[in-house]
């Protein structure tokens, strides 16, 4: 197929619209591509007026995705256990059978716990329009979904999102926001408390680690674009993933993470244990020495630890190999670095998408240890809700799925901009140290937003 500007394909795709004829469709989702020419991705979902918008930003910088609209999701407002979650998404394998059908979505740090409206406990949306790069590839790609409902209606739909589409326009500049007042929940005082009680020695025989995380909201007198800030922290830390859900005008999640949950091709999965934090030296020998002194120094050595053995225990009943012995080595941001360690494992032939999102969500990367101890102290003392932050972030296709952690996120609504850093207490944790961790790793998107 040639390769065509967007409007071109816009239009080749409504001419096979009409042509289609669904009763010979046997597959329970149709997708239709079209090669395109070059196009700045953000900047085009940034201008179109549909809903929902997301965005997804490998690590790797070798492939993007813009998503707009729905023809399909899984949603889960208010409750979900984890036998609805298996059964759907074995209802959903059918759906994937073309290789380039992707569900793109999040499922809440706390499942169990009250999260975001439109966000939900979980949600996944199969988009009606994709826009998406591979190395230097482009491509549009329309969804029909036929598996329930009335194909022509289906079908109109499709042919009105190809009608609403509007060309992209340059996003606009990013401008500073005035921050009208700031408040950290926890505040400092109660943060330091709950740190105490942490490290408290019999409860920390128990539960040797546990991620406390503060939300920090801004009250703004103009909340910023949020595809023009994400853009802005793209290019402040290109290694790291980017992504951004926004459901409705009013609310939007943008995350720039360097942390990965996993990525699975086929039978492969490459995941990760991140975890131990120090900042940026001023100068190269600086920079060097700050990382040298990370990776002798035993509280965080030990935070690291704590994730890849947990996620090796995690990963060894689903795997016929497990290899988490990489040499640790350092992860640099523009504010930060951090100790990091590649785990990779050969999965079993049965494995899916949800058994490993299941098993590895939360990582005592974001939770602690043990699992199910840290997060009750969560539930108990942190004092908010976490929604998606911390949460796994990503999207399932047949071949290939990846999930971020969602943190080093955002989420902007009418006049407010939530912010939400964590950081992994055991012992040894100083409250003092841990808070600035904090204060450190919201640096990036803070000197985006405010004057700083
Ligand atoms: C929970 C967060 O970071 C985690 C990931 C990397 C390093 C961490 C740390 O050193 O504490 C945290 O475990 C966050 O940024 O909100
Ligand atoms: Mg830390």
């Amino acid at each position: 197929m040639s390769v065509t500007s967007l409007s071109q394909a816009v239009k080749s795709l409504q001419q096979r619209l009409t042509e289609l004829t669904l009763s010979e469709v046997q597959a329970p989702v149709l997708q239709l591509k079209q090669p395109i020419d070059t196009l700045p991705l953000m900047a085009w979902l940034a201008t179109q007026h549909s809903f929902p918008k997301i965005y997804w930003h490998g690590r790797n910088n070798d492939e993007e995705a813009a998503a707009i609209g729905s023809c399909h999701q899984f949603f889960f407002e208010q409750t979900v256990t984890d036998e609805q979650l298996a059964s759907v998404y074995q209802q959903q394998l059918s759906c994937l059978a073309e290789p380039d059908i992707r569900y793109y979505g999040g499922i809440a740090f706390d499942r169990r716990e009250a999260s975001w409206p439109e966000f939900g406990r979980v949600r996944f949306i199969l988009p009606r329009l994709e826009l998406r790069r591979q190395d230097e590839h482009y491509q549009l790609l329309l969804n029909l979904y036929l598996a329930e409902g009335d194909a022509q209606y289906e079908l109109a739909r499709a042919r009105d999102a190809l009608q609403a589409l509007v060309p992209a326009a340059p996003l606009a500049p990013p401008r500073k926001t005035e921050v009208l007042e700031r408040r950290d929940t926890p505040n400092q005082q109660r943060w330091q408390q709950l740190v105490s009680m942490v490290t408290e020695p019999q409860f920390n025989a128990d539960t040797p680690k546990v991620v406390l995380s503060r939300h920090t909201q801004l009250k703004v007198a103009d909340a910023p674009d949020p595809w023009t800030v994400l853009a802005s922290w793209q290019g402040r830390n290109p290694n790291s993933f980017q992504f951004g859900f926004q459901f409705s005008p009013e609310r939007s999640f943008i995350s720039c993470t360097p942390e990965r949950l996993f990525q699975r091709h086929e039978h492969e999965l490459k995941t990760e244990a991140l975890a131990g934090t120090t900042v940026r030296g001023m100068t190269a020998a600086e920079d060097q020495l700050l990382a040298q002194q990370l990776l002798d120094d035993a509280k965080n050595s030990v935070e690291n630890q704590f994730v890849r053995t947990h996620i090796v225990n995690e990963l060894n009943p689903l795997s016929d190999e497990v290899d988490g012995n990489a040499p640790l080595a350092i992860f640099k941001l523009n504010h930060i670095q951090h100790l990091h360690r590649i785990i990779r494992a050969k999965l079993k032939h049965n494995v899916n998408d949800f058994q490993l999102l299941q098993a590895m969500h939360p990582t005592p990367a974001v939770g602690g240890l043990p699992k199910q101890s840290a997060m009750d102290f969560i539930r108990e003392y942190e004092g908010y809700n976490r929604g998606w932050y911390a949460g796994a972030c990503g999207y399932l296709s047949r071949h290939v799925s990846e999930f971020a952690v969602a943190i080093r996120s955002a989420l902007l609504e009418p006049g407010t901009i939530n912010l939400f850093a964590g950081a992994g207490i055991l012992a040894g944790s100083d409250p003092q140290s841990e808070w600035q961790e904090l204060e450190n790793k919201l640096a990036t998107i803070m000197s985006i937003l405010v004057d700083f």
